[in-house]
């Protein structure tokens, strides 16, 4: 299941502009203003590549995430309608063949049409081949790169494309939080956070702009990661809902608590930066990895034994991979082996399959495309 739903629908995501008429505004082309303008006046190719994600690192809860070197790749033909509606093909290859429509229902089309809507344009035809190696539902950012991907393709159909700011709020409030959405549009490892409703941020440059909603723009800053900071993820056979794991964790938490995970976040940033040393103290949670305990025990077990190791080991946004901060080439390569060794099968099969994956300096990429 995607978690749209935590977020805001893209029309809601971007406050009306004068541009936009006051009914545009939904899905495949059915209830659509006929004032909506044709964004294309002649065909165009482009190609995308998105990085996969990982959120939280431990007690950067919703805030902070870094982009990993595996990718998913869409090629994008778009050509003005010929037809009252648009004509849309897709093909899927890798994660989501089995299971991804191939109409306009399908993610990526849905939120490129919202968004185009909102600017007061509508969807041209589109033919749309996905190669897809980010796997789903396992924490490591698919539907971010699906909203990223989205984000850059309506830049790239729209005439006056959208600001950096636009990416970063629409994109942000369509996933509900900035963590992995975030890296996947801008790479390498980043803080992200959101302002309090109706709050004018300091230092902010684009103070209320037509994209504030009143519920608080989003904000972020990049970290410079560490030169010896290395990332080692272990991806299970077996899936986790996002949204089922953000209903487990409570209202409300202890002070104590919300004091110690804001010493290791704080930590952490320090340990990212200059002294990856510190990572395994600095990778402590207190907000959420033990309260989703329940929806992903073999992850937890796996935590826990290799941060018994030394390991700096958290689970990789809602889990169920785990990541692993490690400090060095050898202490990564050690990190994987240990993976093999602890990652299962157990008795429900359930087997874990270590990956060591650079930090991917770039977010999405859209190139032009020869047809
Ligand atoms: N490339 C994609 N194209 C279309 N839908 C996608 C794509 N990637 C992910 N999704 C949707 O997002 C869901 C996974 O989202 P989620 O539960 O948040 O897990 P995660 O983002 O951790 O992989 C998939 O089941 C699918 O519905
Ligand atoms: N902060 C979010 C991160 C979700 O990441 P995903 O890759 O699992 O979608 C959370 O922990 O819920």
């Amino acid at each position: 299941m995607h978690k749209l739903g935590q977020g805001l629908a893209p029309e809601e995501a971007l406050a009306p502009s004068a541009a936009t008429p006051p009914s545009a505004g939904n899905a495949a082309g059915n209830h659509e203003s006929p004032q909506l303008r044709e964004p294309l006046s002649a065909p165009m190719s482009f190609h995308l590549r998105v990085p996969a994600t990982s959120a939280n690192l431990g007690p950067g809860y919703d805030s902070m995430g870094l982009a990993l070197g595996l990718f998913d790749e869409i090629t994008v033909h778009a050509a003005p309608r010929r037809g009252a509606q648009a004509q849309v093909q897709i093909t899927v290859e890798g994660e989501g063949s089995e299971t991804l429509p191939r109409d306009a229902s399908h993610l990526v089309v849905t939120l490129v049409e919202k968004i185009l809507n909102a600017k007061g344009f509508s969807l041209p035809d589109l033919e749309v081949r996905a190669v897809n190696n980010i796997p789903h539902s396992r924490g490591l950012g698919s539907s971010a790169a699906a909203v990223a991907s989205a984000v850059m393709t309506a830049d790239t159909l729209l005439p006056e494309g959208l600001s950096e700011d636009e990416k970063l709020q629409i994109g942000s409030r369509i996933e509900g939080h900035p963590d992995n959405y975030v890296p996947a549009l801008r790479g390498g490892v980043a803080i992200s956070w959101q302002d309090a409703p109706n709050a004018l941020s300091s230092g902010s440059e684009v103070r209320r702009s037509t994209l504030d909603t009143g519920d608080g723009a989003f904000r972020t800053a990049p970290l410079l990661p560490h030169p010896r900071l290395r990332t080692v993820v272990a991806v299970p056979n077996f899936e986790q809902s996002t949204q089922v794991a953000r209903d487990l964790l409570p209202a409300q938490i202890d002070h104590s608590a919300a004091a110690q995970n804001s010493a290791r976040a704080a930590l952490l940033v320090h340990a990212l930066t200059s002294a990856p040393e510190l990572l395994l103290d600095a990778t402590e949670d207190a907000l959420h990895q033990q309260q989703r305990r329940p929806a992903f025990p073999g992850s937890m077990a796996l935590v826990d034994g290799l941060r018994a190791a030394g390991f700096a080991a958290v689970i990789s946004g809602a889990g169920p991979s785990v990541l692993v901060l490690a400090d060095s080439d050898a202490q990564a390569s050690a990190a994987a082996q240990r993976i093999s060794a602890l990652g299962g099968p157990d008795a429900q099969g359930h087997v874990f399959t270590p990956s060591i994956l650079p930090i991917a300096g770039s977010g999405v990429t859209v190139e032009a495309h020869q047809r």
